[in-house]
C-alpha cells in the first residue's frame, strides 16, 4: 500500500479514480433529471424543436458539403423521448444521401451503422432499440449524436454506456460529428473525463451552440 511506504505518499491514480467515481455518479444524477425534463415536454415542443434543428441542420450541411448526393451519414430511431428527425432524414434519401442508423453489436463495443430507409425491415436491438434488420455495414462521413446533455466545450452526456466515445475513438479517419440537443439541455461543463472526445459542432434549436475552430 502506498500509505504504507510514507504517510504523505500521494497517489494521483487513487485520487483520479475517486474523481472518475464522483463524476460517474454525477452524470447519473443529471441523466435522470435531463431525461425527466425532456420528457415532461409536450409532443408539439418536441417536434417544433426537431423541425427547427433540421431545417439548422440542413443550413450547416449546405455550408459544409456541396454535394448532399452521395453523402453517408448517420442518425438515430427516437427513443426516450429523442427528438424524432425521421421525416428530415426521408427528404435527405429524396435528395441522395444515405442514412445509417446506429446499431450496438455487443456491450461496450464501438457502435456499428447500418443503412436505414422507411421500408426496410426493422428488428429489436441491445436496450430494445429498433435496428434494420439487415443489410451492409457502412462507415458514415458525418454523424449526428444525439445529446442527452451537452456543455459550451463541445462535449456530450448520453445514456452513459460510452458508445458514441468508443465509436468515434476507432473510426479512422474520424468523421465530423454534430451533436444535436435541446437548448435546455445544456451543462456549465459535463466534467469531461480521459475518454470523453468534444464533438466538432453542437446544435440546439436555438442555433450552433459550439463549433470546433477547424472543424
Ligand atoms: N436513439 C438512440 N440510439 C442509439 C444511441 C442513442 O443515444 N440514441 N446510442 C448512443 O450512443 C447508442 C445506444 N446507447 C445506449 C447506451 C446506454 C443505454 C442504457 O440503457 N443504459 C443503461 C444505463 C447504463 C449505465 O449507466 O451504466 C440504462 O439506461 O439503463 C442505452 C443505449 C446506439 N443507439
Ligand atoms: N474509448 C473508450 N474505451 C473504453 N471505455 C470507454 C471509452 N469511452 C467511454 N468508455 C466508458 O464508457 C462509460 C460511459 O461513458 P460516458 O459517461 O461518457 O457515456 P455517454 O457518452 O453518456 O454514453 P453513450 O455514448 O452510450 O450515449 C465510462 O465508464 C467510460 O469509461
Amino acid at each position: 500500500m502506498a500509505c504504507e511506504i510514507a504517510p504523505d505518499y500521494f497517489d494521483p491514480l487513487a485520487v483520479d479514480q475517486e474523481q472518475a467515481r464522483d463524476v460517474a455518479r454525477w452524470r447519473k444524477a443529471e441523466r435522470a433529471r435531463l431525461l425527466a425534463d425532456r420528457q415532461a415536454l409536450s409532443v408539439s415542443q418536441r417536434r417544433a424543436a426537431a423541425d427547427m434543428i433540421a431545417a439548422r441542420v440542413d443550413t450547416l450541411l449546405a455550408e459544409r458539403f456541396p454535394n448532399i448526393d452521395g453523402l453517408t451519414l448517420s442518425a438515430w430511431w427516437p427513443i426516450k423521448a429523442e427528438l424524432n428527425l425521421r421525416p428530415w432524414l426521408e427528404s435527405l434519401l429524396a435528395r441522395g444521401a444515405n442514412v445509417t442508423l446506429p446499431v450496438v453489436t455487443a456491450p461496450s463495443a464501438p457502435l456499428a451503422f447500418r443503412l436505414w430507409t422507411p421500408d426496410c425491415r426493422m428488428v429489436q436491438g441491445f436496450w430494445k432499440i429498433p435496428v434494420p434488420a439487415d443489410g451492409p455495414e457502412v462507415v458514415p462521413d458525418l454523424t449526428l449524436a444525439p445529446l442527452v446533455g451537452w456543455d459550451p466545450a463541445g462535449f456530450r452526456l448520453g445514456y452513459g454506456g460510452g458508445y458514441f466515445d468508443r465509436t468515434l475513438a476507432v473510426l479512422s479517419p474520424r468523421p465530423m460529428t454534430i451533436g444535436i440537443g435541446l437548448q435546455s439541455a445544456r451543462l456549465a461543463t459535463i466534467f469531461p473525463q480521459p475518454h470523453d472526445i468534444a464533438l466538432d459542432v453542437i446544435l440546439t434549436e436555438a442555433g450552433v451552440q459550439y463549433e470546433q475552430k477547424d472543424a
